[in-house]
């Protein structure tokens, strides 16, 4: 199929979004926001990188790679509500597995109500998937990392170490037809960023967040770093799944604190917010766990502790996932 008839089969019949004045068709989308801040951020999704043949299918890659842009929407307390798509495909790939990547993502893209504004399409020799996503949040309310305060109690969504858990389920060929394999496998592959959990905060004040990418290690860094304050956790209130649980005891610790990819949000928040940060967890039903606290602690600030039994707090790096060259 070439470029033109590839974009014709990808185009969505209508938006669901009424800002959106301009989709596919020009040489730029348009759209208008005339009350609320614009947010945007863009994620890139590399095979041989992000996923390899052996853990995702095609469908999985779309799904996976939107997953990521709404976590970091939700993060920004932000409703989303547009995204484009670049795209280099091998002349390997055929058309059906290029379909499917599309199919991933309007799957997911009419869950959240998100549109197809546009992108562009290149033959190339490796295959690299970018999506930029565009948000908007009410004005002066977007949830910087810098927000988190001395004494807020820190709080995580959901459970961590799934996404990693199912990865190396996959990398190390252990499937199984048990219900814990799908259930890990399904997380790493079709993650649930928080985007009802995060606009539901909306009306609580001076909250925190980051979403889990690269593992809590790293984002709790990020936060104890933005805001010059000192994150204490306790390893043993960090919730785990069932399926997660059956893992050896050093494995269920390594994917938790450095697995990444689960798209969970971790935030701060005051404690006299705790009760309404409770009703808006119900009201989106997402799990959520308080699993530590914030303090103002001059040579120790930027940094986060962590205690696993007994009353001792060790030093914990950002040991997530990093890039390197
Ligand atoms: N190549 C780049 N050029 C310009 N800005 C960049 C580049 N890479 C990252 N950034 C910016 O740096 C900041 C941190 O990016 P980072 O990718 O670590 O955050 P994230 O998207 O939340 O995490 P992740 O990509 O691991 O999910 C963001 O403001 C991002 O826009
Ligand atoms: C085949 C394969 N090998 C390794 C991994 C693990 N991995 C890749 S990128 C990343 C962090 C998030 O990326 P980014 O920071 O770019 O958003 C992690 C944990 C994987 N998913 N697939
Ligand atoms: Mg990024
Ligand atoms: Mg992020
Ligand atoms: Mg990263």
């Amino acid at each position: 199929m070439d470029e033109f008839s590839f974009i014709e089969a990808i185009k969505q019949p209508f938006y669901r979004n009424q800002q959106i004045i301009r989709g596919i068709g020009d040489d730029a989308a348009v759209f208008r926001e005339p009350y609320r801040d614009v947010v945007t951020a863009v994620d890139t999704f590399v095979e041989g990188v992000h996923f390899s043949r052996k853990t995702m299918e095609p469908f999985h890659v779309g799904y996976r790679i939107l997953a990521a842009n709404l976590s970091d929407m939700a993060a920004m307390g932000a409703e989303p509500i547009s995204y484009l798509v670049a795209i280099v495909v091998p002349s390997s790939w055929s058309d059906n597995e290029l379909k499917e990547v599309y199919r991933g993502l309007a799957t997911i893209a009419k869950k959240y109500k998100v549109d197809l504004i546009g992108g562009d399409t290149v033959i190339g020799a490796q295959f690299v998937l970018t999506v930029t996503i565009n948000g908007a949040v009410e004005r002066g309310k977007a949830r910087y990392r810098h927000q988190m305060q001395a004494n807020d109690l820190i709080f995580v969504t959901g459970t961590l170490g799934d996404s990693a858990a199912g990865l190396s389920i996959l990398l190390d060929n252990k499937r199984t037809n048990s219900v814990e394999t799908s259930y890990l496998i399904n997380r790493h592959r079709m993650p649930t960023p928080r985007v009802p959990f995060a606009r539901e905060m909306a009306r609580l004040r001076c909250v925190a967040l980051n979403d889990i990418s690269d593992g809590i290690s790293s984002e709790a860094n990020e936060l104890a770093q933005a805001s010059g304050l000192t994150v204490y956790l306790d390893e043993n209130q960090i919730p785990i799944s069932k399926a997660l649980a059956q893992f050896p005891i050093g494995d269920q610790q390594m994917f938790k604190l450095s697995g990444g990819e689960d798209f969970e949000l971790l935030g701060s928040i005051a404690p006299s917010e705790w009760d309404k940060l409770k009703e808006v967890a119900q009201k989106s039903a997402t799990q959520l766990t308080q699993i530590g606290f914030v303090k103002d602690e001059s040579e120790r600030n930027g940094k986060v502790f962590i205690k696993s039994d007994g009353d001792y707090y060790r030093l914990l790096e950002p040991n997530g996932y990093v890039h390197r060259s």
